[in-house]
Formats: structure tokens, C-alpha cells, sequence
């Protein structure tokens, strides 16, 4: 089995490669999902989010307010804190679990971690590569203001919360460009498949 690690900047890219992976044969293991499922109604850690920020952020039907929780974390960085060390070392609990499912169903997969914040975390994980979405950070914030209908400010807030996307380039073993078309992409993708198949 080969294990690589997959990141990028928020809207970077990173779903839109993952899809082409999959849709090439690879198991993708994506951390946002696995975020939003760790903190479902009923789990220790929906109980700790709302110890640590209170009832203002659970909708009237008693899920988290995703959006309401967002806006304050993006905003402060000491909030971000609290919500990151509640909720990370779940969900690489909850990876390092689906890992080793893959490793028993399926030995020859190549497996792929979608991990946003994989180099602010540093997973202690040894990965065959660490693949990074890249597009330059005027893109970045076009396609995000744009995607969640959100304006500059709060845009801004978001990608300044996060190591910067060029410092993730000086990091990354693997680059993928994903400000051309989406064809482009797809091909550097495949390309970058094609690879970690040989090893
Ligand atoms: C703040 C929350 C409630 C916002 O939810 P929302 O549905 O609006 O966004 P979603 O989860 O789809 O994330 C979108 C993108 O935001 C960025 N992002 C999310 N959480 C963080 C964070 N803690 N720090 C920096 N960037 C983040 C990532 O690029 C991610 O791909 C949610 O992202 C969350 O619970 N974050 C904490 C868990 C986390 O760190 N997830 C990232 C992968 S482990
Ligand atoms: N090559 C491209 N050309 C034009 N638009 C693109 C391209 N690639 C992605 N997009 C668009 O940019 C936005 C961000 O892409 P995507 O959702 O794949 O990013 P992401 O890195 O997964 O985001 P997040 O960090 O929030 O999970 C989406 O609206 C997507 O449709």
C-alpha cells in the first residue's frame, strides 16, 4: 500500500483533485469529512465544543452552527486554538482507524490523505509524498470569495489563518498548478497517479 498526504490553501483545489484520484482508482481519506463526523450530535468532542464556546454556536435543531463556528474561530486565533485540539487528534484517530481498514480490504490501494492542515499539523505519519494544490494567493481568494459567497475581509481571514500557500510550495515534494484549466489539473493529477503506482 502506498500512503501520500494531499494539501493546498482553502480553495486551493484540493476536493477537485481528490475527485480525480478517485475517479482513478485511489482511496481518498478526506479529514474535512472525517471532521464534520467526529463532532455529530452525542460524540465527547460535540460535548467539549460546546463547553469551550457555549450554546451560541448549535442550531435549533442541536447541531453545530458550522457557519457560526467558523466566523468565530477565523477570527481569533486563541478560539482556533481551543476548536483544533479538540477536534484534530480525533480525526487522526479516526484516519489511522480507516488506514489500517484499507490496509486489510484492500493491500495493493494507493491510498490518499486530503489533509488541509497536514503541514500545520505534521502528521507523525511517513508519507510517499506530500502532494500540495497550489494556486497564488490573488486566485485563492478570488475562487473562495466567490465559492462561499463571502467578501474580502472575511476571505482573508480564512487563508490568513492558515500557513501561508507559499510556504506550503517550499515544503511539498509533489506540486500541483491548479490555476490553469481544469483539464490541466486533471492531467498533472493523473500524471502524479501514474508515479506513485511505480513507487
Ligand atoms: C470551522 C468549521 C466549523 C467551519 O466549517 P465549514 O463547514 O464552514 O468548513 P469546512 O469544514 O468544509 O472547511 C473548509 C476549509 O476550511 C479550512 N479550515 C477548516 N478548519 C480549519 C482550521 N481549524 N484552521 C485553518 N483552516 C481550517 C480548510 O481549508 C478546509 O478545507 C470546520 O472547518 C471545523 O470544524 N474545523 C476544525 C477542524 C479542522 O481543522 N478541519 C480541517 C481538517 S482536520
Ligand atoms: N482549475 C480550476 N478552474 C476554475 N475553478 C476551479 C478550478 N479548480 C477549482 N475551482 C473552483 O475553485 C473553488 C475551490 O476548489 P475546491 O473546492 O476544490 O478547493 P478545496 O481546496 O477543496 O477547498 P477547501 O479548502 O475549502 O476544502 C471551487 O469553487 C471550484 O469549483
Amino acid at each position: 500500500m502506498i500512503i501520500a498526504g494531499l494539501t493546498g490553501g482553502i480553495a486551493s483545489g484540493k476536493s477537485t483533485v481528490s475527485d480525480i484520484f478517485r475517479k482513478a482508482g485511489a482511496t481518498i481519506i478526506d479529514a474535512d469529512i472525517i471532521a464534520r463526523e467526529v463532532v455529530t450530535q452525542g460524540t465527547p468532542a460535540y460535548a467539549e465544543i460546546i463547553h469551550a464556546f457555549g450554546d451560541i454556536i448549535l442550531q435549533p435543531d442541536g447541531a453545530i452552527d458550522r457557519k457560526r463556528l467558523g466566523d468565530i474561530i477565523f477570527n481569533a486565533p486563541e478560539k482556533k486554538v481551543l476548536l483544533d485540539a479538540i477536534v484534530h487528534p480525533r480525526v487522526f484517530e479516526r484516519m489511522e482507524r480507516r488506514i489500517a481498514q484499507t490496509a486489510e480490504t484492500t493491500p495493493g490501494a494507493v491510498v490518499i490523505l486530503d489533509i488541509p492542515l497536514l503541514l500545520e499539523t505534521r502528521i507523525p505519519r511517513k508519507l510517499a509524498e506530500v502532494i500540495l494544490v497550489y494556486v497564488p494567493e490573488t486566485l485563492q481568494l478570488k475562487r473562495l470569495m466567490q465559492r462561499d459567497a463571502i467578501d474580502k475581509q472575511a476571505a482573508l481571514a480564512r487563508i490568513h489563518s492558515q500557513m501561508s500557500i507559499e510556504e506550503k510550495r517550499s515544503q511539498a515534494t509533489v506540486i500541483i498548478d491548479n490555476s490553469g484549466d481544469r483539464e490541466q489539473t486533471r492531467q498533472q493529477a493523473l500524471a502524479v497517479l501514474s508515479r506513485l503506482k511505480k513507487g
